[in-house]
């Protein structure tokens, strides 16, 4: 039989796109250091954005980080990005050597189960017609969860710590996805969410 060299591989259905779960992309032992060092070594941000005409600060924090010149635009926020770190250079360039393109990573710190992510798709213009985003996580595994825009259809999947998460531009065309909040006691967890922004 064959043997994945990544134990728990899968694809999910979500059509008409698909996404690749690898749940055993890094080791544990590189994963928690990977998450201690983004704790360190990022700029961390908790900005204000505008949701029903009231200012609130985001339920999470976050760090931009891409080549020179690439801005991201977004909820009318404009950032300017920090520079790869080594470790988060090794990263994007094994998901290079796999052929996928790159040119900036958001990440998303998760202190406990109040910080979370609302439904929406990662399809702002500067992503261009069909992104694909890679997402690795780190920390406390979550619930990632996937609704249809026009349909009945659900699914969700756990994150754990060191998966890879590969979802295609039609997943985001056609299926929102959110982060729920969780009244359960959760460690911290980061999210690298690397994308190809054109600006
Ligand atoms: O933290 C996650 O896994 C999801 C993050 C996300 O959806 C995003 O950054 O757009
Ligand atoms: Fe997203």
């Amino acid at each position: 039989m064959l043997q994945s060299a990544y134990a728990g591989t899968q694809w999910l259905d979500l059509p008409p796109g698909h996404a690749l779960l690898i749940p055993t992309w890094l080791a544990p032992s590189e994963a928690a250091s990977l998450l201690d060092h983004c704790l360190q070594d990022l700029q961390w941000e908790q900005p204000m954005v505008r949701v029903f005409g009231k200012q609130h600060p985001i339920p999470r924090r976050h760090a931009f980080v891409g080549d020179n010149g690439v801005v991201y635009r977004w909820s009318g926020l404009e950032q300017r990005p920090q520079p790869w770190t080594e470790s988060l250079a090794v990263l994007r360039a094994q998901l290079v050597r796999a052929g996928f393109q790159f040119n900036s990573l958001l990440v998303n710190h998760y202190r406990n189960g109040t910080d979370g992510m609302g439904w929406h798709a990662d399809n702002e213009k500067e992503l261009g017609e069909n992104p694909v985003v890679a997402t690795v996580s780190l920390g406390q595994e979550r619930r990632l969860s996937f609704k249809q825009r026009d349909g009945a259809g659900r699914l969700s999947v756990i994150l754990s710590s060191g998966s890879l998460l590969l979802t295609s531009g039609a997943v985001q065309k056609h299926w929102l996805h959110q982060l729920a909040k969780s009244t359960r006691p959760l460690k911290e967890r980061i999210s690298l969410t690397f994308r190809y922004i054109n600006s």
